[in-house]
């Protein structure tokens, strides 16, 4: 039998509808920042669980235009990928993504959010299966390094989650280029991983560019540290990513 929203506490409900509007908001950042054409990318948020409370995952509807999208029809996931009676269509379904949202969630608690895309630049580096080298300054605060390469994998279960898993705890990098597939970037919150999807394709975009005249040399791997340790530590407002 599936979870119903109607019969989770006042306070989860509360939690999920406020994830719902910013998950549904942060799906305009796409094509704002030219990160999606048509409805190829996706944006989730896990809900912060009490003890005894089902850990759930707010996650977009598969195949909705984004001047479509809104805090209605935000789909409520388990951390299985199993959509709960969650207020929305029985008959609308959740991103083709689902299950690599919610195998991240499953295996790295550190994680709030998950972004999906398949913006241009990144994934050109990605049909390639070639790591973005750390040439640049702002890669070395956002990623600490070069951005990996995660193993080729096909939707449908838990393939892509897998190798997404495994790259990622290998890494500092917050962006993952699945090899000839596109990039994945996780976060603290969706909010997070959908700055670290903005910057993949910036820094995918730039290092091409770069490419175009010359071979860019990667920093210094002691220079790559003290920038990612200044800018993770110092950089911005208090409590603002
Ligand atoms: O690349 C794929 C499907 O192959 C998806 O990431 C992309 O089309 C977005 O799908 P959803 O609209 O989130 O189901």
């Amino acid at each position: 039998m599936s979870l119903k929203f109607i019969n989770l506490t006042p306070e989860q409900q509360a939690r999920i509808t406020a994830a719902r509007e910013r998950v549904a908001a942060l799906h305009q950042e796409l094509p704002r920042n030219d990160l999606v054409v048509w409805t190829a990318g996706n944006v989730s948020e896990r809900i912060p669980a009490q003890i005894g409370e089902p850990e759930l995952f707010v996650i977009k509807p598969s195949g909705v235009s984004y001047d479509e999208l809104s805090a209605d029809n935000m789909v409520v996931c388990t951390l299985d990928g199993q959509k709960i009676e969650d207020g929305t269509s029985a008959d609308l379904q959740p991103s083709s993504d689902t299950n690599a949202h919610a195998y991240v969630y499953r295996h790295m608690s550190g994680v709030g959010g998950v972004v999906h895309t398949h913006s241009p630049y990144a994934t050109s580096w990605a049909a390639r299966a070639e790591p973005i080298p750390c040439v640049l300054t702002m890669m070395a605060d956002e990623f600490g390094g070069d951005i990996p390469v995660g193993p080729f994998a096909l939707i449908g279960d838990d393939s892509i989650g897998r190798g997404l898993v495994q790259t990622l705890l290998s890494t500092r990098s917050r962006a993952v280029l699945m090899d000839r597939h596109g990039p994945f970037t996780v976060g603290t919150d969706a909010r997070s991983a959908v700055k670290a999807a903005v910057l993949c394709e910036e820094v995918a975009r730039t290092v091409h560019l770069a490419r175009t005249h010359g071979r860019p040399e990667r920093i210094d791997q002691h220079h790559i540290d003290s920038l990612y340790k200044r800018y993770q530590n110092v950089y911005g407002q208090k409590g603002n990513s």
